[in-house]
């Protein structure tokens, strides 16, 4: 059912690597949807598989098996060239602002990339609409004719945001979109996407290492574990009743009050662990893990009114 009315919805996704003969599944039978106008944020520590889940749902990376729905439209099989319309309602916000620009081009040619590749619009139509997403993302027309190297990081990102926003899209990654920047600046950021969010009544998958930024930013939290999801609820749910022992470890090791002057303190823990073959892939880091923990993967069960978790606590 809700393949047909979310803006996109995933079923069984896997995505593995093939590094020096071995194979890495960074993401593991992944099931999710996000809806028109919703935020999905995205926790886990470095490595678990967010940002790779981030570029499976736009296809920019190969995947296994599984289904993509966007707008309820199977694209899971779609060849890159019958992506075209598709392409300009789903775009990417990179982690590290600066490596993802081409530093050789001025600002007002690194924003209009998009609509380059994809559209027939008129040099005209196309500076007006660069002009407008300048200003949308609260920056001075000045810029237009500068290059990367001169911007601040904050303001790096915010070309960054024009350039996803030009081609008029309806739901857009963000991957880290403000690890990088001062507190200060973290905060305008988060904001500029929260308004942007309610005036065009965008979709965001936002992908955070950090409780408190995804309590701030979403409506739904996925919380991602060496490439499972292992809990997923309202943000409510997850930050006041979490389900999943590494979900409990995670919110009980943040003060969640006051959260705007300690945005940066409080990170996931990076711990990177061995793959796990069988069985819960937390096993060998939970303190309640029970025989069968160690033997059998727990199911995504739904726990309470779309407050779901795997784990074998509550089956
Ligand atoms: N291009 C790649 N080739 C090989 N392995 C990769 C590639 N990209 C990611 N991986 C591996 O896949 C796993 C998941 O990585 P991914 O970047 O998706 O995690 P992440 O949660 O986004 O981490 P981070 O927060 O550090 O960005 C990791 O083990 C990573 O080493």
């Amino acid at each position: 059912m809700s393949h047909v009315t979310s803006m996109v919805n995933v079923q069984n996704l896997k995505v593995s690597y093939k590094i020096k003969g071995s194979i890495k599944v960074a993401v593991d039978n992944v099931s999710l949807n996000i809806d028109k106008g919703e935020t999905l944020s995205i926790i886990g520590e470095s490595g678990s598989g967010k940002t790779t889940l981030g570029m499976a749902l736009l296809k920019l990376v190969k995947i296994d098996s599984g289904k993509i729905y966007f707008k309820g439209k199977d694209i899971t099989l779609l060849k890159e060239k019958d992506m075209k319309d598709i392409r300009r309602l789903m775009q990417l916000v990179p982690q590290d602002p600066y490596s993802s620009m081409n530093p050789r081009l001025k600002i007002k040619d690194i924003i209009v990339e998009p609509l380059l590749a994809y559209t027939k619009s008129d040099t005209l139509e196309i500076k007006e609409k660069m002009e407008r997403v300048i200003e949308q993302v609260g920056l001075d027309s000045s810029v237009a004719e500068r290059y990367p190297h001169e911007l601040s990081g904050g303001q790096r990102q915010r070309v960054l945001i024009a350039r996803a926003l030009i081609g008029d899209p309806e739901f857009i990654v963000l991957d880290e979109p403000t690890s990088n920047l001062d507190v200060s600046i973290q905060a305008q950021i988060l904001n500029l996407l929260l308004d942007l969010q309610e005036k065009r009544n965008l979709s965001y998958l936002f992908i955070t290492h950090n409780i408190l930024v995804a309590k701030y930013m979403a409506d739904r939290i996925g919380v991602m574990y060496n490439g499972k999801l292992i809990e997923l609820g309202t943000t409510k749910n997850i930050i006041n009743n979490p389900l999943h022992p590494y979900t409990k470890e995670l919110i009980e090791s943040v003060p969640l009050a006051g959260f705007k002057s300690r945005l940066k303190a409080y990170n996931v823990l990076d711990v990177q662990e061995p793959i796990v073959l069988k069985g819960c892939v937390y096993a060998n880091r939970c303190k309640l893990a029970k025989e069968i923990c160690k033997i059998k993967q727990p199911d995504m069960i739904n726990y309470n009114n779309g407050h779901k978790v795997a784990c074998h606590l509550y089956t």
